[in-house]
């Protein structure tokens, strides 16, 4: 892992981690002690096992290194993230589809559970588990108006775990996300402002990251403790029934994934954007 200073628009200096072949990509602005997280997998940023475990690893440095707060956002021109990376239950070797989710499941608790304030730079499209990823974070400002953000697994004939109906319902309520998740809905940015999926829409990456900045400000004047334990609390009930649960989900997921009905759709859905 490299390290070094570069001088950021503002003329502050930014603290810049970097790794050869690194799909994350993480500076930190030395004044205000906010991270910028940079996820950089061409083509469209899909979370596969080994992207996963980078992020959650940047994640567990920033939290060590003791950041005031994380803006998680894109390095691709119009996608933020595909979601999981279908290869990676499509036609599956059973022992790494288990790593993978359980990879997955480690990174949603770090991302869910970060003790720093977080906002997610949404600059393209959300399906799935991208839409999860911004869900987790604590603030939402999309770049509008040309992309989409939703749940949409049933489009691809799965279902949505718990944890992430129960993240989706945290933020846009229980009717809203039950109509969501039925129908796969991908909202476009006036929609899913509409109906509080995101924060903000604002007209450019630039202007985004001037209002998540100002957002991780406003922790400054909060007791680091006050916040951590009211988003400890006010997130509990999602946290607790994935830890009780881990294994049990972890062996349902394969055992469904890996079910023909299953792995139809799926293929169906892959040739579908081979297309
Ligand atoms: C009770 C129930 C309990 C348990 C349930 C159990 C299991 C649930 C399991 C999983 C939940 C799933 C969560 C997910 O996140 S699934 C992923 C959903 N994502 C999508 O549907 C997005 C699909 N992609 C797109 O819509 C477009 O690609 C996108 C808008 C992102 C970008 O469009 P663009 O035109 O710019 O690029 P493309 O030409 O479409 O794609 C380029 C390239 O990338 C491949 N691709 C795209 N998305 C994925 C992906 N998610 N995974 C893998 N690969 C992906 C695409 O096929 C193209 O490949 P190629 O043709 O080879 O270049």
């Amino acid at each position: 892992m490299l390290r070094r200073l570069i001088l950021s628009r503002n003329n502050t200096f930014i603290n810049c981690r970097y790794a050869s072949q690194s799909m994350v990509q993480t500076t930190v602005d030395e004044k205000s002690g906010i991270a910028t997280v940079t996820m950089n997998k061409s083509p469209v940023n899909s979370l596969n096992l080994e992207f996963l475990d980078e992020i959650k690893t940047e994640l567990n440095k920033l939290e060590k290194d003791k950041v005031k707060g994380m803006m998680l956002t894109s390095g691709l021109q119009k996608i933020f993230s595909a979601g999981l990376d279908i290869t990676e239950f499509y036609n599956p070797n059973p022992d790494r589809l288990s790593k993978f989710w359980s990879t997955l499941q480690d990174t949603w608790l770090t991302l869910y559970k970060t003790p720093f304030p977080t906002a997610a730079i949404i600059n393209g499209h959300s399906p799935a588990g991208g839409c999860l990823f911004a869900m987790s974070c604590d603030y939402r400002i999309m770049v509008g108006p040309k992309y989409t953000i939703g749940l949409n697994e049933t489009k691809l004939g799965i279902v949505a775990p718990k944890w992430f109906i129960d993240t989706m319902v945290a933020v846009i309520g229980q009717r809203k996300a039950e109509i969501s998740l039925t129908t796969g809905k991908m909202y476009t940015t006036d929609e899913a402002l509409h109906i509080g999926l995101i924060d903000e829409s604002v007209p450019d990456v630039n202007t985004a990251l001037t209002q998540g900045n100002l957002f991780l400000n406003n922790f400054q004047r909060i007791s680091p403790w006050a916040y951590k334990m009211t988003k400890d609390i006010t997130r509990q009930s999602t946290v607790q029934w994935l830890i009780d649960n881990k294994q049990k989900d972890l062996d349902f997921v394969v055992t469904y994934l890996q079910s023909a009905e299953v792995q139809k759709s799926l293929g169906l859905y892959l040739q579908s954007l081979k297309k």
